[in-house]
């Protein structure tokens, strides 16, 4: 899947309150084969409003996109038969019967009563859905019918997914689940995984690659171990035993960490690959005849890599910008 200067903008507002928000500002993209991208960004970043084009549900107002070898505008149509899409909202289901609603979505995409029914099977047995084949949506709980949205868009056995938000408002146990299913579906069928989340543990967990948007544009994109040694360096954690020589131990530690702090008897720093630079730090300290009562290395987390690139935490910046869903819609352009 590849894009290029993707661009989305939106017109809000009547009269003299009328605006444009540039939702998704020129974004490039490449996901190889076989991959797991997780897409993270704080509330109204653009995620889904890019999953939308690349999906074919919003036509690009600038820029192009192919998607398993398929323009996203010209070719839509193929690009929707070989992709599977489980939105944010999950599926609105009728009334009928879990199994039934999977079997008819699989016929949508091309497949036969007997193949869709053979396969449903198969992925409600995958997924735990076992023994309720028959159990309206409606009276399911709320994992079950995520897993319910996630064997929908995989009834046709697509080579690229696209999961926007798979696991928000599932408890952990029910999260945990979902993140080995997920997992699965490349290890088991080499299925490439776009995946839109808020949770950094969860991108962390399964993504071999961590693209991350902010005000509509690609701020890092890289593996999650490489984002988080380029940025911050472990945190150091020195406590000294004795006040009078604080420092000393921070002049040491100065040697091998950057923006070196002090608090009471704590001294602090950011190390480049810290395991491999204590043990010296420590012989020093000892050398010095310092002595301490403690040391914590943390590691860097997307987090910490969030703050480094947008010089906000994605904790606090998704409690901002919740007034995405209230936004009038003025411009949907679907490609029909
Ligand atoms: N149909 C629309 N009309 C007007 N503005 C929109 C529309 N859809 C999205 N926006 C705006 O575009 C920006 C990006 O929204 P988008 O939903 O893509 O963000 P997101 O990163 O998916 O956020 P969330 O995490 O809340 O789902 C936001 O400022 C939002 O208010």
């Amino acid at each position: 899947m590849q894009a290029r200067g993707l661009v989305q903008t939106f017109t809000t507002g009547r009269g003299k309150n009328k605006r444009e928000v540039r939702a998704v500002d020129g974004v490039d993209l490449d996901i190889h084969e076989g991959e797991v991208v997780g897409f993270l960004g704080p509330n109204g970043a653009g995620k889904t409003t890019t999953l939308r084009m690349l999906t074919t549900l919003l036509r690009p107002t600038a820029g192009t996109a192919t998607v398993n070898g398929y323009d996203v505008v010209r070719e839509s149509v193929m690009v929707r038969r070989s992709i599977g899409y489980v939105s944010q909202a999950g599926g609105t289901f009728s009334q009928a019967r879990a199994g039934d609603e999977v079997v008819d979505h699989g016929m949508l995409y091309g497949l036969s009563h007997a193949d869709a029914t053979r396969r449903g099977h198969e992925l409600f047995s995958r997924l735990q859905l076992d023994g309720l084949w028959e159990r309206q949506p409606k009276n399911m709980s709320g994992g079950q019918k995520r897993r319910l949205d996630i064997a929908m868009g995989l009834i046709h056995d697509p080579s690229l997914v696209f999961l926007d938000e798979p696991t928000t408002g599932l408890d952990p146990q029910a999260r945990a689940n979902l993140w080995d299913h997920i997992s699965r579906l490349r290890s088991e069928r080499g299925a490439t995984v776009f995946l839109t989340t808020h949770y950094l543990d969860e991108a962390d967990e399964l993504s071999d690659r961590i693209l991350i948007i902010d005000n509509g544009k690609i701020v890092a994109a890289d593996t999650a171990q490489n984002l988080k040694d380029q940025v911050s360096g472990d945190l150091v954690d020195l406590e000294v035993h004795m006040a009078a020589e604080v420092d000393i131990a921070a002049d040491r530690l100065r040697r091998i960490a950057n923006s070196v702090e002090t608090d009471g008897r704590h001294v602090r720093g950011r190390v480049r690959h810290a395991g491999r630079e204590i043990p010296g730090l420590l012989r020093e300290l000892d050398a010095s005849g310092i002595a301490l009562d403690s040391i914590e290395v943390l590691r860097p987390t997307l987090d910490d890599v969030f703050l480094t690139m947008t010089g906000r935490s994605l904790r606090d910046a998704q409690s901002g910008t919740e007034n995405a869903a209230l936004e009038e819609l003025d411009n949907e352009g679907a490609i029909r």
